[in-house]
């Protein structure tokens, strides 16, 4: 079968809150009342999308099977969030129809794919009839603490499609669900380990990512082309950013989608409060943070660096002069990878260095401080005829806005602090906040009691 211009075959068709600080945020907003507004373009043009018909007030009324109920009121969910409210519906409808669904960060998606997926197994067969592909296996595993959770009452059998998670020789896998990297998911398609003849849902979570050319898009393509052709899958694409030149490859990716947008202005939550630091140089950033340190461990936080090796550099440092701190990345060895960031999620560790790997997705309520030690910037390539080398001068807005979205879930208050040291890195602050449109306040680096009051009074 011959593959177009965008690499296709034929389109198919349609926690564990812990013993962090004592002070921690409250969960202080309803999101169902937040204010932020989508827009929903559905796929057959059929109906007032902002008709009350597409949207659901109670999980009652999704007509879910009862045991997903048992599962959703015993995770502590009460009433959809917005993003639910509107994406459910079209979710669940038969025949099943695509969709793009975009919502600011720690919002509520991971809960409308899981459902979606759960709802739509039959448990009497044991084939695989939905994966899910994220960008890190550290989002991988808590979307699999999702569908355990919710699917707590059904029979569901899951398994992982991370790397070392599957023992060499060890069978086919007849999961309903696999959660999993795509590198690691195509290799046991490939071999037939994982069987897709009965797939029914392709979900990709921080899809933007999962299809950027410059991401994860070849090994997402990949798997992809080697899903059924002889019947539809669902395919669900979910993300707080989608940049525009990732727009059209997903609506390729999923053809008749339905879709729901976020603004460009409201691509992150309100209850995150920005600030930056003026520091003198490199150097200068390390003594900040270390005069932070009292601040990051109010509740945890998270300290992102653009390289693996100033991750390292600072935690050691921090750490032979006493502090305790946390570093990962992705060059550590998976279990070592694990270890880490259980223990950061079980408020064992209230420090974590570490770099854009976990960036997206990562869902710990107690982050009430993210420190962008280095900006996100975005490789270029030269324009040059050679085509060869590039350099790291533009922020990357989406990881921006994806990082400072580990703090502020589900309408609890956060802050973020930008290190900024010189002319270059101040206009690129500046850049991000023309096009978050969100304001980024200064405070000052020398007045360790105004720091401290700003900080305490952005959490309350
Ligand atoms: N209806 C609900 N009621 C109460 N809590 C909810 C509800 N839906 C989701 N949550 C909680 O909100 C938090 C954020 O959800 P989730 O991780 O799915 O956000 P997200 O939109 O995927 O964020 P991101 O863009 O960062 O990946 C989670 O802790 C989740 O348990």
């Amino acid at each position: 079968m011959e593959k177009d211009a965008d690499g296709f075959y034929t389109p198919v068709a349609p926690d564990a809150a812990s013993q962090a600080g004592d002070r921690l945020p409250a969960p202080n907003a309803d999101l169902i009342k937040s204010t932020f507004e989508v827009t929903v373009t559905l796929a057959d043009q059929q109906g007032d999308p902002n008709s009350p018909l597409f949207s659901a007030k109670t999980f009652e009324e999704l007509g879910l099977h009862q045991d997903l109920l048992r599962g959703i009121y015993d995770m502590g969910f009460s009433k959809p969030s917005k993003i639910q409210e509107r994406a459910l519906p079209l979710l669940l409808a038969n025949p099943p129809t695509n969709m793009i669904g975009q919502s600011q960060s720690g919002t509520g998606k991971t809960a409308a794919f899981v459902l979606t997926m759960l709802s739509r197994i039959d448990f009497t067969k044991n084939t695989t009839q939905a994966l899910c592909l994220a960008p890190s296996r550290e989002l991988a595993r808590q979307i699999m603490s999702v569908v355990v959770s919710m699917g707590k009452f059904t029979q569901v059998q899951t398994e992982y499609a991370i790397k070392d998670n599957h023992a060499r020789g060890s069978g086919p896998i007849t999961a309903h669900i696999v959660v999993g990297t795509p590198g690691t998911m195509t290799d046991l398609m490939r071999k037939r380990i994982i069987d897709v003849a009965d797939l029914k849902v392709f979900v990709l979570d921080e899809a933007d990512n999962m299809l950027d050319q410059d991401g994860l898009g070849d090994q997402t393509l990949r798997v992809k082309n080697m899903l059924p052709r002889d019947h539809p899958v669902q395919i669900l694409l979910f993300s707080a950013t989608f940049p525009d030149h990732v727009r059209s490859f997903a609506s390729k990716f999923a053809p008749g989608s339905n879709k729901i947008e976020l603004q460009k202005e409201e691509l992150s939550v309100t209850g995150i409060r920005q600030f930056y630091m003026d520091c003198k140089n490199e150097e200068h950033k390390y003594d900040i943070l270390v005069r932070l340190y009292a601040l990051l461990t109010i509740g945890q936080s998270i300290i992102f660096c653009q390289h693996k090796h100033t991750a390292d550099r600072i935690s050691a440092r921090m750490t032979a002069e006493g502090h305790k701190v946390a570093s990962l990345h992705g060059a550590k060895d998976p279990a070592e990878r694990d270890a880490i960031i259980d223990n950061f999620r079980d408020g064992k560790e209230k420090v974590l260095i570490t770099t854009n790997v976990i960036a997206r997705g990562i869902d710990i309520l107690q982050v009430n401080m993210v420190v962008n030690y280095d900006l996100p910037l975005m490789y270029e390539r030269s324009s040059g005829s050679s085509g060869e080398g590039g350099h790291f001068d533009k922020p990357d807005i989406e990881t921006y806005i994806h990082r400072i979205g580990r703090t502020g879930r589900f309408g609890r208050r956060g802050i973020s602090i930008n290190f900024v040291h010189d002319k270059k890195t101040w206009l690129q602050m500046e850049q991000i906040e023309k096009i978050t449109g969100r304001k980024i306040m200064r405070i000052e680096t020398n007045d360790v009691d105004e720091m401290e009051e700003k900080m305490k009074e952005a959490l309350k």
